[in-house]
């Protein structure tokens, strides 16, 4: 876990046990020769690697756990923005190619520390999907058999590609200062943070997607049999709850972002000045996080059959 988790629990952002959510399979596929910078399509990060076989499926997974599970990681990503927004933008860190490299500091920082979270064995858990999953070296972790909730040729849906232009191209203009401290080191540390914590959230999106087609089959097979994305779209999707995420995650931002102090004079006057716009939290939530996960849940629900 990295440094944004709220600390009381470091495994608290994760699905309870009862969800299936310590879900392990084989490692990844062993280290390729050196991969050009590019990053995968989310279809062809699908496609790498050989599916990691799942095993029966376990009768606890519920949809007001798997929604739990994604309200205690509201807390996470939010506390991870306020993390991200104390450094100012840093785009230097983000052109294309640094010194002579082919790509950006960020992608060289995210891939380096990937391949060493592949040999830790992080990838085990089906919950973490690599953002480039093509050359990764073999978990030095035995792999152990835990339940396993997903079906096996969904659990592989990624997209981590998108999940990437999002963060870096939209949401991270909206919520720190232009500037830059040289600080790239502690900055990217946690721009990788904000991002497995929203991969995290929006691959749960299987999960959801899994248990929302085990409680009604009859609704969802003929529609993915006959691969009618927009069908099953209207299908999962639940208005109200939208809604209530929004405004919850605002609220999480503005109670997570104000200064507490010990002065009840200046604790007012403190309190108008957040670490992070709840407005930015919502439109995150409400124009790329709930939009990414029902993608995902499509996504899912389209190769459930195979
Ligand atoms: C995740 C779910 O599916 C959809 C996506 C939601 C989200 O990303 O928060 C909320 C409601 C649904 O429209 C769900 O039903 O809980």
């Amino acid at each position: 876990m990295r440094s944004c988790e709220t600390g009381e629990d470091g495994d608290a952002c994760r699905l309870p046990v009862s969800t299936g959510a310590l879900v392990r399979g084989p490692a990844p596929a062993t280290r390729a020769p050196p991969a050009p910078p590019a990053m995968a399509s989310p279809s062809e990060a699908a496609a790498e690697g050989p599916p990691r076989p799942l095993a029966a499926p376990a009768r606890s997974l519920t949809l007001d756990g798997v929604r739990d599970a994604l309200v205690r990681q509201e807390d996470t990503i939010v506390f991870c923005l306020i993390e991200r927004a104390r450094f100012p933008r840093n785009a230097a860190a983000y052109e294309p190619s640094f010194s002579g490299h082919g790509t950006s500091l960020a992608e060289f920082f995210v891939r380096r520390s990937e391949e060493t979270d592949a040999e830790v064995g992080r990838y085990q858990s089906l919950e973490e999907l690599p953002i480039f999953p093509g050359s990764l070296p073999t978990s030095l972790v035995p792999a152990s058999s835990l339940p396993q909730v997903l079906h096996p040729k969904s659990a592989s849906v990624n997209v981590n590609k998108d999940i990437w232009e999002m963060y870096f191209h939209k949401l991270l203009p909206l919520f720190t200062v232009k500037g830059d401290d040289g600080n790239y080191g502690a900055t990217l540390e946690s721009d990788l943070a904000c991002l497995q914590a929203l991969s995290r959230r929006i691959h749960c999106g299987r999960y959801v997607a899994e248990v929302k087609f085990r409680d009604a089959p009859q609704d969802y097979t003929p529609l993915i049999l006959a691969k009618d994305r927009d069908a099953l779209m209207k299908l999962l999707t639940f208005e109200a709850v939208e809604e209530s995420v929004k405004k919850r995650v605002a609220k999480k931002a503005m109670v997570f972002g104000q200064n507490v102090t010990l002065d009840d004079k200046n604790s007012e006057e403190d309190n108008t000045k957040r670490k992070i716009d709840p407005k930015v939290v919502s439109r995150l939530y409400g124009d790329w996080v709930m939009p990414l996960t029902k993608l995902v849940e499509v996504e899912y629900l389209l190769q459930r059959l195979s």
